[in-house]
């Protein structure tokens, strides 16, 4: 009933659909047989009819009834031709569409259904209610065959391009494209859009010089070098200054050291040679002052204040001349070095000063060397009788407070009163004692030696050497 063979063998002829080879076939066929041979010959003559006339399609525009019927017939034969043609890929894409249905919901099955009718070539044994969608995808296929081609590949290419992101394209898209529509399963087409974007993006030059310029200003941007470079020379520079502090304090102490260890004479020598060390020596002195409570100099100043200011003033070893610019008075300033105007630079061991012709002697912080005694013999000098002889010193520098005041007693001065500055209580530390003392004329105790140095010169200090030596012991120490 069936005869299966014949039509198997011409099944290929019919799938391939070529208007050439159908032509061949149909004029080197053999007498056809039954009536499905003769159904299939009439549909290759059709086909061959077809195709001669997309060949040769007529001009759009013809007035020509002939030509006008000739063109509605060939219309005709490329519809048939091509419907039926389309009716075979239908089935494979309406089976596609069914095999991808597990894949999608329902909803987007319908949505697949639809497009699928809409935009699948048209298809044998339809629904009315589909008719109109399918004779538009065909009336556009047939109008524009390769544009049809084109616009379903500009559709796949748009919906790629547009909803690359989104969903992949309905099974309908995939339909309409020839190439891939029989091939490509949804998880194919997504694996296929993944690679042409990583392609895509793999390739992208222009872009990539875009962006990493943009990158780089951003990071420069973000991270600008200029306060990093401030702040690497912000901390340089405290570094440096602070090692600098560091060494000035270390030659202030080496300097302190020097004026305490030799004589007042190796201290002029130094200063005299290099003026820096004077200077340096005296800012690390001005640091030490900063961290003072009371600087002894303003507690003298003080005292002065209270009395005339016809008082002449001696200040021995006057550094820069604070005593001098806080008093009334009228000051002779005498320092180893001139940090001021008013400073007479010489070795306070020999003041230019006539013999009794000041009336206070002050020495704050300066007895330094290992002479001390003859600054205070040279005080003695130059006080008038009864003038008043002020020394502050350092705490720490009396191993005993009693041995110095009767050092100096001897020497020919009477203590006036003695005090701690700041004041002693419970939270400040005693810093400085103050000693007040008054020039004798003659002193019951060493009244004999004061009358010898007056008469004798060199001979009786020696002897007063010796007898501070003997009686106090204290002047070799300080
Ligand atoms: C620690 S400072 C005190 C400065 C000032 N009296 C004050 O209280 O602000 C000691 C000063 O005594 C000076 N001095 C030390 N020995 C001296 C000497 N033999 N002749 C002159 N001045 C001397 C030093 O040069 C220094 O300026």
């Amino acid at each position: 009933m069936f005869e299966e063979p014949e039509w198997v063998e011409a099944a290929p002829a019919i799938v391939g659909l070529r208007p050439v080879t159908t032509q061949v076939q149909a004029a080197t066929a053999p007498p056809v047989k039954g009536r499905k041979r003769r159904h299939l010959l009439a549909t290759l003559r059709a086909l061959e009819a077809a195709s001669l006339s997309q060949q040769c399609p007529s001009l759009p525009g013809s007035d020509s009834e002939e030509e006008e019927e000739v063109g509605r017939k060939k219309r005709h034969f490329q519809r048939s031709s091509l419907a039926n043609v389309s009716k075979e890929v239908g089935k494979k894409r309406k089976g596609k569409c069914q095999k991808q249905a597990p894949f999608i919901s329902d909803s987007e099955g319908k949505e697949v259904e639809r497009t699928c009718h809409r935009q699948a070539p048209p298809l044998g044994g339809i629904s009315a209610g589909e008719e109109k969608g399918k004779r538009k995808c065909q009336e556009y296929s047939y109008l524009h065959p390769t544009q049809s081609l084109n616009s379903v590949d500009q559709t796949v290419h748009n919906s790629r391009t547009s909803t690359a992101t989104l969903d992949p394209p309905k099974s309908s898209r995939e339909s309409a494209s020839p190439n891939s529509s029989h091939t490509l399963s949804r998880k194919q087409w997504r694996n296929r859009q993944k690679n042409k974007r990583r392609h895509k993006n793999k390739f992208r030059p222009l872009e990539t010089q875009d962006q990493v310029p943009l990158k780089a200003s951003i990071e420069e941007t973000e991270v600008p070098p200029a306060p990093k470079s401030d702040s690497q020379e912000t901390r340089a520079g405290a570094l440096r200054a602070r090692m600098t502090q560091r060494l000035d304090g270390a030659r202030f102490r080496y300097l302190n050291e020097q004026l305490y260890s030799g004589p007042s004479s190796a201290a002029q020598c130094l200063f005299q040679e290099d003026p820096e060390a004077f200077l340096l020596y005296h800012r690390g002195f001005q640091r030490q002052v900063k961290k003072w409570p009371l600087h002894p100099v303003d507690r003298i100043a003080k005292d002065l204040r209270q009395k005339p200011a016809s008082l002449v003033v001696a200040d021995f070893g006057c550094g820069d001349c604070r005593l001098a610019s806080s008093v009334r008075n009228p000051v002779h300033c005498f320092d180893l070095a001139a940090l001021d105007p008013r400073v007479t630079v010489c070795d306070m061991a020999q003041v230019p000063l006539e013999d009794e012709s000041v009336d206070v002697a002050v020495f704050c912080l300066s007895l330094m060397g290992t002479n001390i005694r003859d600054f205070l013999e040279e005080a003695n000098r130059v006080l008038k009788p009864g003038g008043l002889l002020k020394v502050a010193e350092v705490s720490s520098r009396f191993e005993d407070i009693r041995t110095f005041l009767g050092a100096v007693t001897k020497l020919g001065f009477k203590v006036i009163y003695k005090v701690r500055v700041p004041k002693k209580s419970a939270f400040v530390l005693t810093f400085f004692r103050i000693m007040v003392f008054r020039k004798e004329d003659v002193n019951i105790e060493t009244g004999i030696l004061l009358f010898q140095y007056k008469t004798l010169g060199g001979a009786v200090r020696c002897s007063l050497n010796r007898g501070n030596t003997e009686v106090c012991g204290w002047s070799e120490d300080l």
